[in-house]
């Protein structure tokens, strides 16, 4: 079953909440939000307020993606604006398997996201412990890059890391990804697939979810 997690980056925050609603409209499963703090990526972007001012609003959940330094410092704020899962980033997190159970202990999902050149290895010892794993297939810190191709393997190797261990992750992916190479990411193994400028910047959302949704399946 894949999943569809529009980001909001490519949104128009002018009007945020009727882009939220055309999102959910068209079918989508999950709201991704990106958090970046001008020091882990070169961007700043918005914080618990903006969340929280978009909750019960929408029955997508939340899953809140964050680009950020010291990221256990903000993981209780993002908890109570209503994220429902949380990616911090391995190259974020000096104790990262402290950071794994500071988000569980929250009642929360908790994700690892890996940027392109972060190897599978730093999951060995915190995998069993995770919901999701976030393969980065840009660099993060902006919206409408170029897809990575080198991320193909990263994602096939991550799948039967996950297969051999008999486990149940999903496995999502951000960043580049279009209608015309989703088919890629899903055919090596991703199932939560997130997308902002594809979505957002197209002429007819409704066409353009449908379409991702054809062509990943
Ligand atoms: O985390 C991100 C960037 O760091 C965004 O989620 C990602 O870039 C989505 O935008 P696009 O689909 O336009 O690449
Ligand atoms: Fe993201």
């Amino acid at each position: 079953m894949i999943k569809l997690a529009p980001s909001i980056l490519s949104a128009d925050f002018s009007n945020l909440l009727a882009e939220v609603e055309k999102v959910e409209k068209a079918g989508c499963d999950l709201l991704h939000i990106d958090v970046m703090d001008g020091h882990f990526v070169p961007n700043i972007t918005l914080g618990p307020p903006i969340v929280k001012s978009l909750k019960g609003k929408t029955k997508m959940p939340f899953d809140v993606h964050l680009m950020i330094e010291k990221p256990d410092n903000y993981i209780g704020d993002f908890v109570e604006a209503g994220a429902d899962i949380i990616s911090v980033h391995s190259e974020a997190c000096t104790h990262l398997h402290r950071t794994v159970q500071h988000i569980k202990k929250h009642g929360v999902k908790a994700a690892i996201a890996l940027n392109p050149a972060t190897p599978l290895s730093v999951l060995d010892y915190v995998l069993e412990d995770l919901d999701m794993i976030l393969i980065m297939t840009v660099n993060p810190g902006f919206g409408g890059q170029s897809f990575i191709p080198s991320t193909i393997d990263k994602i096939k190797a991550l799948k039967n890391m996950i297969e051999r261990r008999n486990l149940n992750i999903d496995i999502q992916v951000d960043g580049g990804i279009k209608p015309d190479n989703i088919h890629l990411v899903t055919e090596a193994g991703a199932n939560v697939i997130v997308a902002g400028s594809a979505i957002f910047n197209s002429e007819d959302i409704m066409t353009t979810v449908e379409l991702m949704r054809k062509n990943a399946e």
